[in-house]
């Protein structure tokens, strides 16, 4: 464990007094010895220890703050690891976590060497299955559910327990297409936690849907349905029966989509109502089939500024609890979410046929202010990666200009995509990829380290890496100029702060840009390791070239730089496998020239969380790490040859 994260372990141990009932659970095994009765007090008591301990570490508070009593009565009713609970997404797993005995290193969460904030095999044998990526667990619980029938584990259920927002996303339609295939046999429970959220509020027909069913207004409706759908259940139907005299929604409306696709669907129920959930959920627990159960919650639930403003929190900076978020209105430095959210306004007003498009992550992907100024041409298409893509390639067949804004990783979802909607008829869509490289606290799944690697093989695709802010603003103008598809890759966070014109000014494309002439070393930076390099450019006296373009690599600076200097280094912060260090390999050796290479990045491995600096710290991609790294190699061909040219 790295120092940072031992500091705080010890601080969230749930301390006794404050925590009387928290303090003597360490594994679900404790949790089952407890009186039903005490249930909602334990609640109370992982809110309040959730709350402190994430305000100090960062983390996704409101979405973990609604899923409490779930989390609760899932590890109360089923009896994990024998069972298997999947959290789709993973965000809202905290109380699960805390309650499979990891409350102790809860305080080291999202930190270097820390807890992973999402679900990981590796970290807990009660976390069935990794998650994090959206929309995932249905297929995962399906598959786990048919192993156990093939293998007559009779008695082992398989929980996904999914978010409204995740249940948009295209694959867990497609899981539920196949789980309404099977029927006896298979121990599958679907739990559909609808707080009616994503991030930002639930974009998408099926939001409205859903919370029509929620509304006791529909509820009414459906009770008498509900009913007689529930008969040939009976132990249901007596649930059902005692529900209504408790006034308890529990309906099973055939409109739901969940009909559609032949399972079996229960609710929805008041899912901070511990008695009722775990009433219900042993009651499914008799059954042998693939069910469906909704459950109603508040996102942010026990905590009031996050459940006034539960977008805010979803995912936190350490913060003062007592006071809750302050937003600075201070000037600060741009970031480059910032720099693009300014420059899809500007250009918008310049050019009407612009169009930004978001798969979800309206805040994160800087779009806030855009839906507000142009919103006729902006569109959440909600956790919907690959719609989001294709849903460009046909704006673009109709004339306009797309922008997918898009997270490196999610576009991982859309790869396919973008090879065959958009690059292979050359449409003009443009991607603004943000958090290219090293992320931070969200970790393996999160980290942008494989756009370079992925759109750099596809034809018709210009890949531009910028190197400070203004940059950036250069690449979004040339992107949007082009008529083929394009994409700008920029990293999670602050630039190193170079001032931004307004204005619109495009670059040569494939063009680079030599920062330093030297002799001996030529660097090749791609994106921000570009000032990594400068210093120990400086230091070696050595050339500078910011190569700008992943695609198309500015052949005619490589091969320059490969005849002129002894030793040329590339750096890019993404994948060396099929990187752009690769590239400008093939382009020396397709020439025949000899020259000493040497490529950073990211290694062939996943890389784990921690702060910017100290994964950078990890993976020896500082300046001092690569010069020390330069200089040894240095030392090495004088040896060899004798003398270094
Ligand atoms: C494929 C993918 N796209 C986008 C995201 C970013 N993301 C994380 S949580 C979230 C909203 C999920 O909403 P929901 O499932 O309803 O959970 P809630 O936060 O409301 O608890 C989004 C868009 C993601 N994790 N995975
Ligand atoms: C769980 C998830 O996928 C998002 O909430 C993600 O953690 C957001 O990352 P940023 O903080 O970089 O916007
Ligand atoms: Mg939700």
């Amino acid at each position: 464990m790295g120092a940072a994260a031992e500091e705080t372990q010890s601080e969230s141990a749930a301390p006794e007094g404050r925590f009387p009932l928290l303090s003597r659970i360490d594994s679900p095994e404790d949790l089952r010895g407890l009186p039903e009765a005490a249930l909602p007090s334990l609640a109370e008591e992982i809110r309040g220890f959730m709350v402190e301990s994430v305000s100090k570490t960062g983390g996704h508070l409101s979405s973990s703050l609604g899923a409490v009593e779930l989390a609760i009565a899932l590890q109360y009713v089923f009896n994990t690891p024998r069972d298997r609970i999947i959290w789709d997404v993973g965000h809202q797993a905290y109380a699960h976590k805390i309650l499979t005995g990891r409350k102790g290193r809860f305080g080291t969460l999202r930190r270097f060497h820390g807890l992973s904030g999402f679900p990981k095999r590796s970290e807990s044998e009660h976390d069935a299955f990794g998650t994090a990526h959206s929309s995932t667990s249905i297929s995962a619980a399906l598959g786990m559910a048919v192993a156990a029938k093939l293998r007559g584990e009779t008695d082992r259920w398989t929980v996904a327990v999914i978010g409204d927002g995740a249940l948009t996303g295209g694959m867990a339609i497609e899981a539920l297409n196949d789980a309404g295939v099977y029927k006896s046999g298979v121990k599958l429970l679907i739990i559909l936690n609808d707080n009616d959220c994503s991030i930002s509020p639930p974009a998408g027909a099926l939001s409205g849907h859903l919370a029509k069913i929620v509304s006791t207004r529909a509820f009414n409706s459906a009770r008498e349905r509900g009913k007689r759908a529930l008969k040939h259940v009976p132990c249901l139907w007596d649930i059902a029966k005692r529900m209504e005299k408790q006034a308890i929604n529990f309906v099973s409306p055939p409109s739901a989509i969940f009909s559609a696709f032949d399972l079996n669907y229960y609710g929805p129920i008041d899912g901070h109502d511990l008695k009722e959930l775990v009433e219900v959920l042993r009651n499914l627990r008799e059954l042998d089939q693939p069910l469906v159960l909704h459950v109603a919650t508040q996102k942010g639930k026990g905590y009031k500024p996050a459940e006034l403003n539960p977008t805010l929190y979803h995912g936190v900076s350490p913060f003062d609890p007592q006071k809750g978020i302050v937003v600075s209105d201070k000037p600060d430095k741009p970031t480059y979410t910032q720099i693009f959210g300014r420059w899809v306004c500007d250009m918008a007003e310049r050019d009407d046929r612009l169009y930004a498009i978001t798969p979800a992550m309206r805040e994160g992907s800087g779009l806030v202010e855009f839906e507000k100024r142009f919103p006729e041409r902006y569109r959440d298409v909600a956790i919907a990666e690959q719609h989001a893509v294709t849903y460009g390639a046909g704006l673009a067949c109709g004339g306009l200009k797309p922008v997918v804004a898009i997270y490196s990783t999610f576009l991982q979802r859309a790869l396919d995509q973008v090879i065959h909607d958009v690059a292979l008829q050359n449409l003009p869509v443009m991607f603004a990829v943000d958090r290219g490289g090293i992320v931070g606290a969200d970790g393996a799944t999160h980290q942008g380290a494989f756009d370079i690697a992925e759109l750099r093989g596809i034809p018709n695709m210009t890949v531009m890496t910028p190197s400070d802010e203004n940059e950036c603003r250069l690449m979004l103008n040339t992107a949007f100029a082009m008529d083929t598809p394009a994409a700008v890759r920029y990293p999670r966070g602050k630039g190193p702060g170079v001032e931004v014109s307004a204005n619109f000014e495009t670059i040569p494309v494939g063009v680079s840009r030599t920062l330093r002439a030297g002799h001996g070393v030529a660097f090749l930076g791609f994106g921000a390791m570009t000032n990594v390099l400068k210093p120990v450019a400086e230091a070696l006296d050595a050339t500078l070239i910011d190569m700008r373009f992943a695609k198309p690599l500015d052949r005619a600076v490589i091969l320059r730089a490969a005849a002129s200097h002894s030793l040329v280094v590339t750096a890019e912060e993404g994948a060396l496998a099929g990187g752009a260090g690769e590239g400008v390999s093939s382009v020396i050796e397709e020439a025949g020239l000899v020259v000493s290479v040497m490529h950073f990045g990211l290694p062939d491995a996943f890389v784990e969380q921690g702060s910017h600096d100290e994964v950078m710290r990890e993976l020896n991609l500082t300046s001092e790490a690569i010069e020390a790294a330069v200089r040894r190699r240095l030392a090495e061909r004088t040896i060899e040859h004798g003398a270094f040219v």
